[in-house]
């Protein structure tokens, strides 16, 4: 064998190897294209048998309002949303109050309101986004963020082809997809503080812009749109509706200046009666009278009312029952273990050291606070107790929040060291204040009932039980403004009584007249006196009062 047969055959041997090394790749290339396919087939049947199981939609889903006169008792608040929204220059909104009482199917439905208003800024195809803030989190780096929109650098894309190209992908987020539409933000108050500051911005600017430290002007590999987006940013245009259960003064002020405050208000027993009626007609059982009030004393909130009737429905019908009863309504309450709504109601007679205080279980629900005091001789070093609330409590936001100490107790020293100046010696007594019903009292607020039901111990003269009270007092027995007025003096009226005390700073404020209860501003502990104390008496102690400071 010459030279040349020898190098032919090593050149023929190594040209079999590379073949046979070619092939088998493009082999292995091509199982592994199959078995990627055969994987994607079986997927896609599970992903056709997943969307054939179907089960029932919630009750509460299914009697969602379809219309913003189904929203049941939100009059007020309704007609509020819709100035703000259904005309020609929409504002943002914030929807205060408790859960499951129609903001949400309010927020929903005003969009398509507005959009019938030929004066409205809103396309027919205007989008309404909704994103829930307390699972809304992001990712510091801005790999992650529903809100705001984020960029995908090439380093986190993998091996795509704009990752391959060194090209930062810009993600919408909630923000540019509510463009030309409404962005509603469920729990807004819960929205981290970095996401509110950027929201603010966005609501400045109409527009979202990003950042990468991959994107460069002068690389000619990245698309012109992402070109575009990174140096217009991509536009956000909309108009927010934020809801919360938090009170005003936990959201952040700069939010709240940009948008109108709305309140919608705790729905009572009788609007209970109406939702759980047209949840029954909707499951096609109809319900007793009785089964229709045990509810109503039970239902929190409209969403719960909607719960009970679902599942009261499905044990008359497993009983072959035609109809929802007391039992089947006390059965879901048992076992749901239901606790009854807080109905507070004045007390039937006057007595000394009770005292009608108001205070506020939310944003917009009132609550008749019935308070108790009692004064024994300090036999040692006398001392204040408080019970029936919490002594220490946060205030606050995410951002910032401080403890204070009982407020409870510090009006209680702020009204025994005023009655002292007064000559009355209230510091020389135990004074025990009780709230019965852990209904948590709104800071200082309680002041003016808390002097009342001293002053009344002290003078033994009883506290009218038709009268109630809000109103924080000061060391020289001024009467200083408190939040939440129209809602308190609601919910005396509700609770039955006949006068309710207000500071005069707050009387001012009152946008509503509330017919069937009398409302007297006051500026002293001392106006106040001819009203709390029982009729009979009120005018010899507004004496001994009077005798008291002159002398
Ligand atoms: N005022 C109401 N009128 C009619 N139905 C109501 C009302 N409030 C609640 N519902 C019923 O409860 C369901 C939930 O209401 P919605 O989601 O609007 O409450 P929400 O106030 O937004 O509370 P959350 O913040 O917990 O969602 C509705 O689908 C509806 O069936």
């Amino acid at each position: 064998m010459n030279l040349v047969s020898i190098v032919m055959v090593i050149q023929l041997f190594f040209g079999i190897v590379i073949g046979l090394y070619f092939w088998n790749m493009l082999k292995s290339q091509r199982s592994s294209k199959s078995v990627i396919e055969k994987e994607s087939v079986k997927e896609l049947e599970l992903l056709r048998a997943m969307k054939n199981i179907q089960l029932t939609k919630p009750l509460s889903e299914r009697i969602r309002p379809k219309t913003l006169t189904e929203v049941v008792g939100q009059e007020d608040g309704i007609e509020a949303l819709r100035a703000a929204i259904c005309n020609s220059n929409p504002q943002h909104v914030l929807i205060y109050g408790p859960p499951g009482i129609g903001k949400t199917a309010a927020a929903r439905l005003v969009l398509e309101e507005a959009k019938r208003n030929s004066d409205s800024p809103f396309a027919k195809s205007a989008p309404f986004i909704e994103l829930d803030a307390t699972t809304a989190r992001f990712d510091e780096r801005g790999i992650a963020d529903p809100l705001m929109g984020s960029v995908h650098d090439p380093i986190y894309q993998g091996a795509g082809a704009m990752g391959q190209a060194g090209i930062p992908q810009p993600k919408r987020g909630a923000v540019s997809n509510a463009h030309g539409g409404i962005l509603f933000i469920d729990e807004i108050g819960e929205l981290h503080p970095i996401q509110m500051n950027k929201l603010l911005k966005v609501l400045e600017d109409g527009i979202v812009h990003y950042e990468s430290a991959y994107y460069s002007e002068e690389n000619k590999n990245i698309p012109r749109h992402i070109h575009r987006i990174f140096t217009e940013g991509l536009p956000a245009d909309f108009r927010l509706i934020g809801a919360t259960t938090r009170m005003p003064e936990e959201i952040p002020p700069a939010i709240r200046s940009r948008c109108l405050e709305i309140y919608f208000r705790d729905l009572e027993q009788s609007d209970m009666m109406v939702i759980a009626k047209r949840a029954s007609e909707k499951v096609a059982i109809p319900l007793t009278d009785a089964a229709l009030h045990i509810l109503a004393d039970y239902a929190q909130n409209g969403r719960e009312a909607v719960n009970i009737i679902q599942i009261a429905a499905s044990v008359a019908k497993k009983e072959s029952r035609a109809i929802i009863d007391a039992s089947h309504m006390e059965w879901v309450i048992e076992v749901s273990r239901l606790t009854p709504r807080p109905v507070s109601q004045v007390s039937s007679k006057s007595e000394i050291g009770m005292v009608n205080g108001l205070a506020l279980l939310g944003p917009s629900t009132g609550y008749l606070l019935p308070l108790e005091v009692l004064l024994l001789p300090a036999l040692h070093e006398p001392k204040i107790t408080i019970t029936g609330i919490a002594e220490e409590e946060t205030i606050g936001s995410q951002s910032k929040s401080i403890k204070r100490k009982s407020m409870a107790k510090a009006s209680v020293e702020t009204v025994v060291t005023f009655l002292k100046s007064l000559g009355i010696p209230a510091h020389q007594y135990d004074i025990h204040v009780n709230f019965p019903g852990g209904t948590p009292v709104d800071g200082p607020s309680a002041g003016l009932a808390i002097a009342t039901g001293i002053y009344s111990c002290m003078k033994k003269i009883p506290v009218n039980h038709l009268v109630a009270m809000t109103g924080e007092i000061g060391l020289y027995g001024q009467v200083m403004p408190i939040g939440g007025v129209t809602i308190k003096i609601k919910a005396a009226k509700q609770a039955g009584a006949k006068t309710v005390l207000i500071p005069k700073a707050n009387y001012h404020t009152l946008t509503q007249k509330i017919n069937d209860i009398t409302v007297i501003p006051i500026e002293t502990f001392e106006d106040a006196l001819p009203y709390v104390l029982d009729d009979s008496k009120s005018t010899s102690s507004q004496q001994v009062y009077n005798d008291k400071k002159s002398s």
